[in-house]
């Protein structure tokens, strides 16, 4: 049975002094399929490089998007001194004393917060890393719950993330261009269609950042437990230690994700695969955990407001077909994501227009959260 979250959250786990994996963090079947290196250019393991300033990006996004879900993203013109800064800034906020941690410990149901990611309510056993969850356009009020006094390091935090926001909002929208460019939508669709417009008006960001203290048994924890992002796209910046891995099928293995100095993992969410009727899918990815080094990652997560519906988009349709989704908003979503948690389902299977389930269910289960 898993542990409500809130108890989980209300003890603080040291894991700097931790000399041994408890039981308590430790995962059975971590090692059901094999790892296998996805930096080595030119094997069908290697993950794909996109520069998103070069000629020809539109295509090489859909076909990383269409084969893999997830790509690396080079050539996208945010500063690597601005990345090193905020990574800087990261580490030192994942520092502080537990006490201040735990002031902003994310409450049973609250979006923003410090703790185990929201996902981790679904297992009994405990991850090896600490998030924080928080919005870029509150971030001032959000973030004076970690440092209530506003001093010196609280500004840095809020004046480099607010910079990095501004930066990556403005490269979502490019993407996002790209994107609709690759499903075969001309600029004049992308800029005067109604539903394909609104998207990139209205997409909000969500940041949560991780750290994955060095453990002293990798084998036995888990940094992040394999999921899919639930929005449109989550950009990652990792830390200079890997750590992400993909899931590939044919055979089964986890994919490693190389590295690459300044570039950003860009991970396809479930919200995406829905609006482009599967045709770019979300990809299934985890976090490991090593012996001799932390690593920090920052997540990015783009997808629609709250209150609009999500379906596929006509131009994603193959010609006399129906749409294979049926329409959700993001909290209709994770309310049949939470479902499938709990019954073993698939949430993507759950909202498909083939499923055996009447179309009011995700309404019924937001209403039931
Ligand atoms: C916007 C969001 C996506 C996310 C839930 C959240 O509200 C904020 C945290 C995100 C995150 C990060 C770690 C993995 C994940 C599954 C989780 O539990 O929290 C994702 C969520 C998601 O993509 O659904
Ligand atoms: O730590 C990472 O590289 C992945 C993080 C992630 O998947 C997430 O925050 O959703
Ligand atoms: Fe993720």
């Amino acid at each position: 049975m898993p542990t409500p979250s809130h108890l989980k959250s209300s003890l603080y786990f040291d894991f700097r002094a931790a000399r041994r994996v408890p039981e308590t963090h430790a995962w059975a079947g971590l090692h059901e399929h094999p790892v296998v290196d996805g930096g080595e250019e030119g094997t069908e393991d290697a993950v794909p490089v996109v520069d998103v300033g070069a000629a020809g990006a539109a295509a090489r996004v859909a076909r990383a998007a269409e084969t893999w879900g997830a790509f690396l993203m080079t050539g996208h013109g945010v500063p690597e001194t601005l990345l090193a800064r905020v990574e800087e800034r990261i580490a030192r906020m994942f520092a502080l004393p537990a006490a201040q941690k735990m002031r902003a410990v994310r409450a049973p149901g609250e979006a923003c917060g410090y703790g185990s990611p929201p996902i981790s309510s679904f297992f009994s056993k405990c991850m090896w890393s600490e998030g924080y969850t928080f919005s870029p356009v509150s971030l001032r009020s959000d973030l004076r719950r970690l440092w209530p006094k506003t001093g010196h390091d609280y500004r840095l935090f809020c004046d480099v993330m607010e910079e990095f926001h501004k930066e990556v909002r403005k490269l979502a929208d490019r993407l996002l261009e790209l994107f609709l460019r690759a499903l075969g939508l001309t600029g004049e669709q992308i800029a005067g269609v109604e539903a394909e417009r609104k998207i990139g008006e209205t997409m909000t960001a969500t940041m949560h950042l991780n750290w994955y203290p060095r453990c002293p048994d990798p084998q036995r924890a888990l940094g992040l437990i394999a999921h899919t992002d639930s929005g449109f796209f989550t950009f990652v910046l990792q830390s200079l230690v890997p750590g992400l891995q993909l899931f590939r099928r044919g055979p089964d293995r986890w994919v490693t994700v190389p590295a690459v100095p300044g570039a950003f993992v860009v991970n396809v969410g479930d919200l995406f695969h829905i609006l482009t009727n599967g045709r770019f899918h979300s990809v299934y990815h985890r976090a490991v955990v090593n012996r001799d080094r932390d690593r920090i990652s920052l997540g990015y997560f783009l997808g629609p407001p709250p209150h609009v519906k999500v379906a596929p988009l006509p131009e994603a349709v193959p010609h006399g077909r129906s749409p294979a989704y049926r329409a959700v908003t993001w909290p209709e979503y994770m309310a049949v994501r939470k479902k499938a948690f709990t019954t073993g389902g698939s949430a993507l299977n759950m909202v498909s227009t083939d499923a055996a389930i009447e179309p009011d269910d995700a309404a019924a289960a937001a209403a039931d959260a």
